[in-house]
């Protein structure tokens, strides 16, 4: 049985959450998304213009890619960035874990955000294996596939705001945060790690009801997502915040006071998500106006980002389907 541990790198900003994995011999420094279930990668058969500034994959130099005839992928995601290609078979090895006949999904087009951030070079789907892209057949994740071989069939984030966190298979190391782990059900239905949260404290306030409230934990996505009721309670208690359309979400004074964010997690645990992490960005050259790291969502599911991790480990545990969490 074997477990597999890779450094969690935030991007300047903390954007987003690179770590490396082994495909075939080569190196490739990717974006970890529990929020999807794709595995892609920048490849020698992309144009040359998208190649630039990449680590590229080259399927020709692997001795035991293979090329995977008549499948192909193409994924979209929330924030209107996407990929499509082909796909082939190879051995990944994140940390030490290692899977023999992994789906790698050769892109031939990438959007232009992708392009230029030549920082990460694809993508680890992390999700439900039902919402990979792979058509005829669709394919599993790594985590998927390397479950039935790791010590215990989970895998967990610690990402740390300016910090290197780090991405485990196999084991929880509880070192990593304070106290125990709490545990709430996971919703399979959308192929999300998707748990009910329904219940909002800002600060010290009055708690709230969100009826029906549904949420994802989404390494993949930088902020944090949540119900407009929520999102206006919290601000409400910031002076200064303004809700400012050219920006695109709402902004404060940079020296705000932010308080704190409870949200429950399964209904028996209000994760504590710090103000601090919630100052994400000036969006001024003085730095003196800054993007809130929680944004209103309209849909009923709400994405708790990388906002959240900052401020709580996160477990996934594919062999019950419960998530766990912890301050840490
Ligand atoms: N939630 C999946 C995901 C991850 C990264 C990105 C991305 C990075 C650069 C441009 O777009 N987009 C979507």
């Amino acid at each position: 049985a074997s477990t597999g541990t890779v450094a969690a790198t935030p991007e300047t900003g903390d954007v987003e959450y690179l770590a490396p994995i082994n495909i075939g011999g080569q190196t490739m420094v990717m974006d970890f998304d529990s929020g999807s279930s794709d595995l892609w990668v920048f490849n020698t058969q992309l144009a040359a213009a998208s190649q630039t500034g990449h680590t590229n994959f080259d399927p020709s130099k692997s001795t035991t890619f293979k090329l995977m005839q008549g499948a192909s992928f193409s994924i979209s995601y929330g924030d209107g960035s996407g990929a499509a290609g082909n796909v082939g078979t190879d051995t990944v090895n994140i940390g030490g874990a290692t899977v023999t006949s992994q789906a790698i999904e050769l892109a031939t087009a990438v959007s232009s955000s992708f392009v230029q951030d030549t920082q990460s070079n694809g993508l680890v789907g992390l999700a439900y294996s039902k919402l990979n892209t792979v058509k005829p057949t669709a394919q599993k994740t790594f985590f998927d596939n390397a479950k039935s071989s790791l010590a215990e069939p989970v895998f967990t984030a610690d990402l740390r705001h300016n910090a290197v966190g780090a991405y485990t298979f196999g084991a929880i190391d509880s070192t990593k945060f304070n106290g125990s782990l709490s545990w709430a059900a996971v919703n399979t239905t959308n192929g999300f790690w998707q748990f009910s949260s329904t219940k909002f404290q800002v600060g010290t306030g009055a708690a709230m009801t969100v009826a029906g409230g549904q949420a994802i934990a989404d390494t993949g996505t930088t902020l944090m997502l949540a119900n407009a009721a929520v999102v206006n309670a919290y601000y409400s208690q910031v002076t200064g915040a303004v809700n400012n359309q050219t920006v695109g979400g709402v902004t404060f004074p940079c020296n705000a006071q932010l308080p704190d964010l409870q949200v429950d997690v399964g209904g028996n645990y209000m994760a504590v998500v710090r103000g601090d992490d919630i100052n994400f960005a000036p969006v001024d050259n003085a730095g003196t106006t800054c993007f809130g790291g929680l944004q209103a969502i309209s849909s009923d599911l709400q994405i708790y980002g990388d906002i959240m991790f900052k401020s709580q480990f996160v477990a996934f545990n594919g062999g019950n389907n419960t998530i766990g969490m912890a301050p840490h």
